[in-house]
């Protein structure tokens, strides 16, 4: 990402030690708190807590500069935060996380590329037919939401051109919610699953998520203009995450530019700890057990053997720690 200049570049930077946090970080007493809703280029809008109604744009203050900021981040602004053109508040304070969505460019690339800050929910948006399913980005989908502390919801779009049966079986051992839509089918499932959360939603393209972003956010294209507009850039039409407020409480990210999700950083022990029931049991396997494949050493196949762990959910979990590495 482009570095940034700001007015605290030119301030001389005290030394890094032992010296008490107040130096580089000063009180700020008077900031204020809000949250990261879109990020374009170094400048960041900004929702003020608040006043919801109004966005600000954002630079990081001198002392943020190592410190990663984005969609979601809840942050403290201190500066200019009228949300009057051309002027700048500064973030000097961003929250400790809840949750990160992140993704890397390709699996064997170990560099995250965090995407959202603080969501509860990852909506994977897939349709049954037209684009063709492709469970294997679905996987990839619900290991990044384990691994990112976000509770995954599946959401099947186009069941008016297919029968989701299929899809609904191969994902029932996995226990997580399961949502259908189609033109003019109501939305009620689904609603019930976001409101008052933040839920990010992602979809490949084709699978029907603008047509969903749309009928879940009111004006959802003038809200998503409105958020770009903020941080000055022109005309670039960002494709990066935006958030959206839902009628219904809650906040909706939409992520147009991701297409994909390399898994290089997982971890396969948080992807393990989504699954209670077989994580207690892999307590008793052999130190580094990767679980991967049915072995005498992995206690998951014993458990299940012994009638302590379900047979198709440890088929599941096997199947998503193994996404990593394949292509999607
Ligand atoms: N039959 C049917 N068509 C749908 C449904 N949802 C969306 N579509 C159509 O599928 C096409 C793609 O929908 P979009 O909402 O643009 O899909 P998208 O996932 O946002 O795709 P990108 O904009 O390329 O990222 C459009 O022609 C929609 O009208 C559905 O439930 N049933
Ligand atoms: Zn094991």
């Amino acid at each position: 990402m482009a570095r940034e200049l700001d007015e605290d570049d030119v301030r001389v930077r005290p030394s890094r030690g032992s010296r008490p946090r107040t130096r580089d970080r000063p009180d700020h007493a008077e900031a204020v708190a809000a949250v990261v809703v879109g990020v374009d280029r170094g400048r960041y809008t900004c929702r003020l807590d608040t006043m919801a109604d109004r966005l600000v744009a954002a630079v990081r203050g001198g002392s943020m500069r190592r410190t990663s900021v984005i969609v979601g981040d809840r942050v403290a602004l201190v500066g200019d935060v009228s949300g009057a053109a051309g002027l700048l508040a500064r973030i000097v304070r961003r929250e400790e996380r809840t949750s990160v969505l992140r993704r890397t460019p390709d699996d064997s690339d170990p560099v995250e590329r965090p995407i959202v800050a603080n969501a509860d929910v990852l909506v994977i948006v897939c349709a049954v037919t037209d684009p063709p399913p492709r469970p294997g980005l679905i996987d990839r989908c619900l290991v990044a939401a384990y691994d990112g502390g976000l509770s995954p919801v599946l959401c099947l779009t186009k069941t008016d051109l297919a029968d989701p049966a299929a899809l609904v079986d191969l994902y029932r051992p996995l226990g997580l919610p399961v949502v259908t839509t189609r033109p003019g089918g109501d939305l009620r499932a689904l609603l019930e699953l976001l409101t008052n959360r933040v839920s990010v939603l992602f979809g490949h393209s084709g699978v029907g998520k603008s047509t969903l972003v749309n009928r879940l956010v009111p004006a959802a294209d003038r809200a998503i203009g409105e958020v770009n507009a903020v941080t000055g850039r022109g005309r670039h039409t960002s494709s990066a995450a935006v958030a959206l407020r839902l009628p219904q409480g809650g906040t909706v990210v939409d992520t147009p530019g991701v297409r994909s999700f390399g898994l290089g950083a997982v971890s396969p022990d948080r992807v393990l700890r989504a699954f209670e029931d077989l994580a207690a049991a892999a307590a008793h396997c052999q130190p580094g057990c990767q679980h991967l494949a049915p072995s005498p050493d992995c206690a998951l196949d014993s458990a299940v053997r012994d009638g302590h762990a379900d047979a198709a959910r440890l088929a599941s979990l096997r199947r998503l720690l193994g996404t990593r590495g394949a292509s999607p």
